[in-house]
């Protein structure tokens, strides 16, 4: 009963969870090693998640129950709108990325899936379901990409997506989002529970099938 909310729900996905952490994806962009035709399929579809990622975080602005989580979410929301957002621009440009490719490409199934997780969870109007997959989207990034001693690779498509994963103000906003899905895990009932940890296990899955998807089979 100690063992915090947000480490048993880890723990319960632990193979998926070290599958993505471990995955060649990360792996190859920390050697810089990594093929552009992956990266751009990639952030091609990506960019297409981090749409609907956007719109998750107003709904756990809007379901949160007070004002501090909603400014601390807001202040999440500027920077992917900000910093990320540029990041995906220019490494479009860089990999010669086509207009329809950047706002209207064909969506591979792993993106269809999360975007529909993203707006169930959102739909639910509950904020510990948004906060569960919010934590497995953010948690798992800095799992993976928060690397001791690693170096960065030269190219800023590789370098600057692990520095963006792996930073101060994101080591603290994953510290924050994990002791607030504690908090509010805290106040549920064991049917309420149940459904953020069902998010959080199929945003788990989703998160593998992603890293998986962009290589070719
Ligand atoms: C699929 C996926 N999961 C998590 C993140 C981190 O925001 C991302 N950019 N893309």
């Amino acid at each position: 009963m100690s063992q915090r909310f947000s480490e048993s729900l880890k723990e319960l996905n632990h193979t998926p969870w070290q599958a993505c952490t471990q995955h060649r994806f990360i792996n190859e962009m920390f050697a810089g090693t990594l093929d552009d035709a992956v990266l751009r399929r990639y952030l091609v579809q990506d960019y297409q998640f981090i749409n609907q990622f956007v719109a998750l975080l107003g709904a756990a602005i809007a379901s949160a129950d007070q004002f501090a989580p909603r400014v601390t979410l807001s202040q999440f929301a500027a920077m992917i709108t900000s910093d990320e957002n540029t990041y995906f621009i220019r490494s479009f440009d860089a990999l010669g990325v086509a207009e329809s490719d950047r706002h209207l490409p064909q969506l591979s199934l792993p993106t269809v899936q999360f975007q529909a997780l993203m707006l169930e969870a959102a739909r639910s109007q509950k904020y510990a379901n948004c906060l569960a997959v919010l934590c497995v989207a953010e948690g798992l990034y800095l799992d993976a990409f928060d690397r001791d001693g690693a170096a960065l690779p030269p190219r800023f498509e590789h370098a600057e997506w692990i520095h963006l994963h792996a930073n101060d103000f994101f080591r603290g906003f994953v510290a924050w989002l994990r002791a607030e899905l504690d908090r509010v895990g805290e106040g549920l009932d064991p049917q309420a529970r149940a459904e953020a940890a069902d998010f959080f296990a199929r945003a788990v899955a989703l998160e593998q099938s992603f890293f998986d998807h962009v290589y070719p089979a």
